[in-house]
């Protein structure tokens, strides 16, 4: 373990001895090959590199975390062949309560992945090398919870204002044996002077088609949501991203204060930095393709650099001039091969000033290492009390009213629902108006209820879909924070949709029942609504399992209108059921269209008699049509029995799904 280089303390090796023999070592082997086999080539450490005397900061041992020759590879596929790619390449460092630590490089460097990496959030890879909490290996359930990610893109609500969404956070957040709803409120206060949200707390969040506030002060709300805990350490992924100058330089200020007041640690990527908002950070990593070229007090940087011979320009913002220096140039093959050769040599120079502080210090840090280990082994390692959950129906108690209040909130899509749901009612009603008793009507009943069945699939499970697909990804980066269980999460939604759902579909079977006249009994006018409620219970339990199953919205927009396509078809009003194959009969029995539908025309046509007109088929009465259509096989009592199975087997599958997408698929060490 190494600890970086102080700004008053370090004096580096001399410029010659790293810049001769790496650049010597490096014309002599650099070739076409890739950088990661230059700079493994070229780095040699020698008895004389070690021999330099540095100081090194003692400071190390109060490191809040610590990572040691962090490797991570990935395997990809190049014409058809399986290489290994190094992403992070033995990569050592240290963070300290009160200091604030930039990833700086340029785009593909490493920067996430690295965060991820101490984070504790990465996957797909192999992940090897050290990482210490508080001079313990970590433990996934403890570290979580101590610890907060604020993630590149910021997804909230977007119809919940600034306080809301702070609130809410808190409510979930915060276990309710240790906080009361009076204390929780007091952080949210807190929070929000500290981050300079009081101006704005009852602004709505917004999204790209409704204008809410600002880019960077929905940064800051990202932030004070992962501050409520009080986390330890504190990871950014690229918070200025997308921000001006004055905002990234607000963001930076205040999550430096607060981490110095607080005394927790900081850890954010940045691409690249303005030189004011460079210099604010206690210290600097700079990676370039996976390597440390700099790691130490962000003051030292120049004279690291001018010391290795490659001078910052005085009027040049000093984190472009590195982030300049780290950058492989594709422009040309010469450009190319050059700029391999600048990264090579600057891994190299810090490999050999890292090796210095290491032989100087090796001693010492191994015996620190396995002090560490030895106390993780035999549990004794620092005890950080876990906070205890708050119960399960608290969990949903909040969820299904923040849930409720965002539904409410969104007029467009509310208002979309019913005047829908108007609109068909009087469309459909008038075109089937007044439906007398002959035989002419006996195609028109068929044909209302079918649109009655089909207007219970597409205009609900659509709509919800969409919503669904919003809230997952909230809800997967929340659980990523383990901030509530799955369970809670996935009833609110099955229950905040319903209400919904079954209010369109009464008012539409309203209208169209009573202007189209069907079956004019106080019976079976309920018995309808009641299979359409059923119906609608199985379209959100439908929506809820695609919404579960698939990864993207693009794709469920694709397979939900195909399936409920295939279920329409296969409705009982297309094709006779009496006639389909065999072979693909079997679809009936799993289509709830075809149960909801043959309930439909059971209740409706059962003991209504037809006169006979010229020119139309006739049946004297409707039992007869019940028989001839194939819907006579259930009872309509069967048939919402069916109905029912059916919702509780999507409800059951897309619950797994869920649990199964939304449990955390890291890598750890
Ligand atoms: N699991 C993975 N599988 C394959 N490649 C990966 C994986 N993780 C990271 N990489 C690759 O590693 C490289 C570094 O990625 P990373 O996201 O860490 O870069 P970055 O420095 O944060 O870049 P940017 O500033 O553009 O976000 C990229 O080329 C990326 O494609």
């Amino acid at each position: 373990m190494y600890a970086g280089i102080d700004s008053d303390k370090d004096n580096f090796f001399s410029h010659n001895d790293c810049l001769a023999k790496s650049l010597s070592s490096a014309s002599d082997q650099m070739t076409s090959g890739s950088l990661q086999d230059n700079i493994t080539e070229i780095i040699r450490p020698t008895s004389e590199s070690l021999s330099n005397g540095l100081q090194i900061s003692d400071k190390a041992e109060e490191a809040i975390l610590q990572w040691d020759g962090l490797t991570f590879v990935v395997e990809t596929n190049v014409k058809k062949e399986l290489t290994s790619r190094v992403i992070l390449n033995q990569i050592s460092g240290h963070v300290q309560p009160g200091e604030t630590i930039a990833i700086i490089g340029s785009s593909g460097a490493g920067k996430t992945t690295l965060l991820n990496a101490l984070s504790g959030r990465i996957s797909g890879g192999r992940l090897s090398g050290k990482i210490l909490y508080c001079g313990s290996q970590r433990q996934p359930g403890i570290f979580r919870r101590a610890t907060s990610y604020v993630q590149q893109e910021d997804i909230m609500h977007s119809l919940l204002t600034v306080q809301e969404t702070l609130m809410y956070a808190a409510k979930l957040r915060l276990s309710n044996s240790q906080y009361s709803q009076e204390q929780k409120q007091a952080r949210v206060e807190d929070i929000l002077k500290q981050l300079r949200l009081e101006g704005i707390r009852n602004s709505q969040i917004g999204n790209t088609q409704n204008r809410g506030i600002s880019g960077g002060e929905r940064k800051r709300v990202s932030i004070g949501v992962e501050l409520l805990t009080d986390p330890r350490i504190l990871f950014l992924d690229e918070p200025t991203s997308g921000l001006d100058s004055n905002s990234s330089q607000l963001t930076v200020e205040l999550v430096r204060k607060i981490v110095t007041e607080r005394r927790i640690a900081a850890l954010m990527t940045i691409h690249q930095p303005s030189a004011r908002i460079f210099n604010m950070f206690d210290k600097v990593i700079l990676l370039s393709q996976g390597h440390v070229v700099y790691f130490g007090s962000t003051a030292s940087t120049i004279d690291y650099f001018s010391n290795i011979g490659y001078a910052c320009p005085v009027h040049e913002n000093p984190a472009d001039y590195f982030v300049d220096l780290m950058t492989l140039d594709y422009r040309s093959e010469e450009a190319l091969a050059e700029s391999k050769m600048r990264v090579a040599n600057l891994a190299y120079c810090f490999l050999q000033y890292k090796t210095q502080v290491r032989a100087k210090d090796y001693a010492k840090a191994v015996i620190m290492y396995d002090q560490a280990i030895l106390a993780e082994k035999q549990e004794s390692a620092v005890v950080i009390a876990q906070p205890t959950r708050n119960s399960w129906i608290y969990e949903y108690k909040t969820l299904a009213q923040r849930d409720w209040l965002n539904l409410m909130r969104n007029v467009p899509f509310l208002a979309s629902q019913v005047i829908q749901s108007l609109a068909t009612a009087l469309i459909v009603g008038f075109m089937f108006f007044h439906l007398k008793h002959d035989s002419a009507s006996i195609q028109n009943r068929l044909g209302v209820l079918y649109i009655v069945a089909l207007n219970a699939t597409f205009p609900i499970i659509m709509p919800a879909l969409y919503a669904f697909f919003d809230e997952r990804d909230i809800m997967l980066r929340e659980r990523s924070a383990a901030v509530y269980r799955v369970t809670p999460f996935y009833i609110s939604k099955a229950t905040t949709f319903m209400p919904i759902a079954l209010t369109s579909s009464a008012v539409f079977i309203c209208g169209v029942y009573f202007i189209s006249h069907l079956a004019f009994s106080t019976g079976k006018f309920f018995a309808t609504l009641g299979v359409l409620s059923c119906l609608n219970v199985v379209s959100i339990s439908f929506m809820l399992m695609v919404g579960s199953a698939v990864r993207t919205m693009d794709v469920a927009f694709v397979i939900a209108p195909g399936i409920i396509t295939i279920e329409l078809l296969f409705g009982g009003l297309l094709a006779n059921p009496k006639t389909i194959p065999e072979a693909i009969k079997w679809i009936h029995w799993i289509n709830p269209v075809y149960y909801a539908y043959a309930a439909f025309v059971r209740n409706e046509f059962s003991g209504l008699e037809f006169a006979c007109i010229p020119g139309a088929v006739c049946y004297s009465n409707g039992n007869d049509v019940i028989d001839a259509y194939g819907m006579g096989r259930f009872t309509v009592g069967q048939d919402v029995a069916m109905l029912l199975v059916i919702a509780a087997i999507f409800y059951m599958a897309g619950y797994a799904l869920l649990r199964w997408r939304a449990k955390p698929k890291f890598t750890w060490i």
